[in-house]
Formats: C-alpha cells, sequence, structure tokens
C-alpha cells in the first residue's frame, strides 16, 4: 500500500510535550501524540471502494496485511505519527471544559488527486482526552456511523467520509440504556475521512482559556489550510472566515432537513469547522414527519435537539462559535450581521428547499403558505416522509382529486383517516393541483426533478437495527446489501422494493430503532 502521507496539522500547530498517555487537561497544544491500542484479532468487515480510491489505496491493497493493520489500529506507517486532537464544547447549551478526541485517533493525512484528506480511527484506545471511559466504541455504534457517512455522501449531503469498519476482536463493556444492565459487546473501529475534524469546540477552547496566541495560531492555519481563497489572516479575514462558516452550516442543515435527519447530539463539539456532518451518534432518520421528534433518549425531557430545532441550534451555536473568535476581531457589530444573515437565509433556503421538494421551479408568493398548509397536514396523523414525498413525484396536473390516493402508503394507519383529516388533504391538494398550473415543465420533467431531491431510499432506524442484530450473530452481509442500495439513493432500484416501505411495526418501540441513547 503506498499513500501518500503528510503531516500537516502537527508540523505546523503546537503539540502537548508529554508524550505519556493518561488522562489530562492540555494547555497551549492542539493536540497530543499517542499510539492506537493494538487489537487482539482485527478483522476487516466492510470498505467503502469508492472512499479507498480517492485516497489512492487500490482494489489489491484492501485486501492486504498491511490495509487490516493500519486501519485497526495494529500498525503505525512510517513517517506518521497519530494523534488525538484538543478541543472543548457546549453540551445541551452548557459549556463542558475540555472535551477532544477521546477515543478518535488521526492517524496521518494523505494527498491524492489533489486532495488532501485527514484520515483517523474511531474506538481505537485511550488517549489523554478519554476522561472516564474506555476510548473504545462497539460495533453497533459502529456500522451505524459507517453505514450513515457514507450514505449521507451518496444522498449529496456534506459529510465526514468512512473508509473502513473493523472489528478489534476485543470485548466492550456498555449499559446500553444506562439502566444498570451492562453487558459485553464486540468492538469495533471505523476509519473516517474528511479534509479536517476541526471542530467549532476546537477554537471555543483556547478561549475559554483566554489562550488567544493559541486560537489565533489555529484560526491561521485553519484559514491558510482549508479557506486559502479568504487570503491572509487579518480581522476583515477573521470575519469573512466566520460568514462562510455560518453558510455552511447552515446549508449542512437545510439538506438534513431535506432528507429528514436527526443529527440527535448538535454539540459545539460536534460541529465541524467544515459545515460537514460529523458523528454519527444517536442519530436517526425520520418515519412519520414530526418537527418535535429526537430518536436521542438523553434528550427526551427538552428534545433540544429535535427535528424541527435544528436550524435554530445551528444559530446557536454559531453564537458560541462567534464568542470564541470575538478576541481576534474585537468588534460585535460584523459576527452579529452575520448572524442576522444565517436568520434571514434560513427563511430563504428553507422556501428553496421545499419548493423542490414539491417540484416547484417558479416563483410564487403564496408558496410559503401552500408550504404551511402541507407541514399542517403532515401532522395530522402519522406520515411517513420519505414514502409521501417520493409519491408525490407520481401527480400529474390535474390529479387534484386523485392526491389523496396518490401519496396514500405514506400513512402509516391508511385506513384510519379522519373525514377532516381526508377533508383537510383534499383542500391541499386542490391547491396544490392549481399551483402546478403555473409551472412550464410537463409532469415527467416535474417528477425527474422531484426524483432527484426527495431519495427513494434512506437509512431508516430499523434497516441499520437489523444490520446490526445479524452482525452480532456474525453475519455481517446485510451491512454490505444496505451499503449497496444506498449507494443510490435516488435510483428506483426495482430489487430493492422492499426498503421503499413503512416502519415495521415491530419497530415501533425498539431499541436501536426508534429510541437511542449515547452509549456507544
Ligand atoms: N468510549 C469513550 N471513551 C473515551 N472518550 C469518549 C468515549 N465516548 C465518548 N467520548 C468522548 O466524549 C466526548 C463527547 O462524546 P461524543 O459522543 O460527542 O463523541 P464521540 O462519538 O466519541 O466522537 P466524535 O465526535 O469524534 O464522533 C468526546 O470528547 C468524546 O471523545
Ligand atoms: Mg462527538
Amino acid at each position: 500500500m503506498q499513500l501518500n502521507t503528510k503531516n500537516s496539522f502537527t508540523q505546523n500547530l503546537p503539540a502537548d510535550p508529554i508524550l505519556e498517555n493518561s488522562r489530562r487537561q492540555v494547555k497551549s497544544a492542539c493536540f497530543s501524540y499517542v499510539i492506537p491500542k493494538s487489537p487482539s484479532q482485527p478483522e476487516i468487515l466492510h470498505v467503502s471502494r469508492d472512499m479507498a480510491k480517492t485516497l489512492g489505496i487500490t482494489e489489491a491493497d484492501i485486501s492486504t496485511k498491511a490495509f487490516l493493520n493500519v486501519f485497526s489500529g495494529q500498525q503505525v506507517l512510517e513517517n506518521t505519527r497519530p494523534y488525538a486532537m484538543c478541543y472543548g464544547g457546549h453540551q445541551f447549551g452548557n459549556w463542558a471544559g475540555q472535551l477532544g478526541d477521546g477515543r478518535a485517533i488521526n492517524l496521518f493525512e494523505v494527498e491524492h488527486d489533489n486532495k488532501h484528506w485527514a484520515v483517523q480511527l474511531k474506538g481505537a484506545g485511550e488517549t489523554p482526552y478519554s476522561r472516564t471511559a474506555d476510548g473504545l466504541a462497539v460495533l453497533r455504534s459502529s456500522i451505524r456511523e459507517y453505514l450513515c457517512s457514507e450514505v449521507m455522501f451518496y444522498l449529496g449531503v456534506p459529510t465526514t467520509r468512512a473508509l473502513s469498519l473493523a472489528l478489534t476482536g476485543d470485548d466492550v463493556l456498555r449499559d446500553m440504556m444506562y439502566d444498570g444492565n451492562a453487558a459485553y459487546e464486540k468492538g469495533a473501529i471505523v476509519t473516517r475521512v474528511a479534509p479536517s475534524f476541526i471542530r467549532f469546540g476546537s477554537f471555543e477552547i483556547f478561549a475559554a482559556r483566554q489562550d488567544h496566541k493559541t486560537l489565533k495560531t489555529l484560526v491561521d492555519y485553519t484559514i491558510k489550510h482549508h479557506f486559502p481563497h479568504l487570503g491572509l489572516p487579518s480581522k476583515a479575514t477573521y470575519i469573512q472566515f466566520f460568514a462562510e462558516v455560518s453558510q455552511r452550516t447552515l446549508e449542512m442543515i437545510i439538506h438534513w432537513q431535506r432528507v429528514g435527519f436527526v443529527h440527535g447530539v448538535m454539540n459545539t463539539d460536534n460541529m465541524s469547522i467544515l459545515g460537514l456532518t460529523i458523528d454519527y451518534g444517536p442519530y436517526g432518520w425520520l418515519e412519520g414527519f414530526d418537527f418535535g421528534w429526537t430518536p436521542n433518549t438523553t434528550d427526551n425531557q427538552h428534545k433540544r435537539y429535535r427535528y424541527g430545532n435544528q436550524p435554530n441550534i445551528g444559530l446557536w451555536n454559531l453564537y458560541q462559535l462567534a464568542n470564541a473568535l470575538y478576541p481576534l476581531i474585537e468588534d460585535t457589530e460584523p459576527l452579529e450581521d452575520i448572524l442576522e444573515t444565517y436568520k434571514g437565509d434560513f427563511e430563504k433556503k428553507s422556501l428553496e428547499m421545499m419548493r423542490s421538494k414539491l417540484g416547484l421551479a417558479q416563483n410564487d408568493d403564496q408558496d410559503s403558505m401552500l408550504i404551511q398548509d402541507l407541514e399542517d397536514a403532515l401532522l395530522l396523523t402519522e406520515t411517513d416522509m420519505t414514502l409521501f414525498f417520493r409519491n408525490l413525484s407520481n401527480f400529474k396536473k390535474g390529479d387534484g382529486a386523485k392526491g389523496l390516493d396518490i401519496v396514500k402508503d405514506a400513512f402509516y394507519i391508511p385506513n384510519d383517516i379522519a373525514d377532516n383529516v381526508a377533508q383537510q388533504w383534499r383542500d391541499w391538494f386542490k391547491a396544490y393541483d392549481s399551483r402546478l398550473e403555473n409551472e412550464l415543465l410537463s409532469d415527467e420533467k416535474r417528477k425527474v426533478n422531484m426524483n432527484a431531491t426527495n431519495p427513494k431510499y434512506v437509512l431508516r432506524n430499523y434497516m441499520a437495527q437489523l444490520a446490526i442484530d445479524d452482525a452480532n450473530k456474525g453475519d455481517y452481509k446485510r451491512i454490505d446489501e444496505l451499503f449497496q442500495l444506498l449507494k443510490q439513493p435516488y435510483a428506483e432500484q426495482p430489487e430493492y422494493e422492499k426498503w421503499f416501505a413503512k416502519r415495521p411495526d415491530w419497530a415501533k418501540h425498539k431499541v436501536g430503532c426508534s429510541m437511542l441513547s449515547c452509549s456507544s
């Protein structure tokens, strides 16, 4: 395996001088050197071929001992030096102090085809940032992270990627529902890839410690390496930097809303500075369309990170980042303007996104009303988001009276739609139908456009759980089946039609399907 490795992060940023792998507060440094734990019986379960190719890893490389060793933490490549990054974060609205890579270990960077990637193992053992935990990850959460990050990529959502999923051969103790029933589970490692894993919390930690020198070093590094088009460091450049991060964050969240993805733990330590979805923990996919839904049981009470609140939380998190950058800018006004812009852009971009889901290429002043009425109707009875929007593309001009039949499959209890609900839907379809009269595209063309924005297949919560249940029994075929299916989430793929269906009844209240804890 010939990788064109680089070490720009460690070469350009201050290192923790202590080399011992013990838990500690790390000051004035962006990272600590650390060696991954040696797995006792590593095994590669799945590899993302596209991702491998992007890094310059060939098909032949994938089956080598070197590939297994490097991406299970067994072997450190020559001329590379693994490290864990220091960051802090606001968790559920409160400053949590130093967090850092407690179980992520960066291996190296790779340059290939003029692109620069950071490669890291998640679950490869303890680091100075592990606090009270073990640095490990279990198979169930690793399958979820591995599949979902690649699925998001194929859905066109900005995201960190995954290269491989490996078993370590070691058991890991977890109390999955935090109810005193701890049990051993299989340990696993996901190799993650992104241009950078720097988070909002990477900056917050230095601002909180009033270490403005290291803060500036990290901001300048980030701009030079990841936002080079913004130019040399200056106050104006820092403001531009914040504006671009805001924009990217908003764009990412609008994509989440489009596909029905609920992140589940939008703490500032889980916000990428590049606007990539990061940390696939207790995330979930909407089944019934519901602004109030979150899969994360830890957040059950306040539902801070519910579907409908994600854009607001994006803004809240950007406030924290603005506070962290303030010492370098010393002027609140431009930062406040950018946050105001986020609010306006959010309205604009949500409307654009919903228009595209409805196949509306023209602008009409009444569209926000039409969309509001649709959202009201979707909330009346449990209505599957993915099925609804996908089936809506079969609607043809003049179909007003048939609308309900066209989307009927999306209702969880189709035979039990109350008269007033049915009436509300009929009214909505009538309005939609007359709105379509302003559209210039043919029914066929509109359908093509809608199907490019409304996925036919997503990683439904129960689908990942089926793959996990099989994997816990030693059968890994379902991981590959879902991987292959979700590489083309917008394509019809008739051979996979069985996955174009509502959540089955058994999954409604099952742990791992509708409920997820942070235990991973
Ligand atoms: N098993 C663990 N061992 C050590 N540290 C952990 C463990 N699980 C979580 N942490 C740490 O707790 C903090 C919050 O955890 P969170 O669940 O957001 O992250 P994560 O899933 O471990 O990682 P990432 O954000 O890199 O995807 C992070 O600092 C993380 O490294
Ligand atoms: Mg995290």
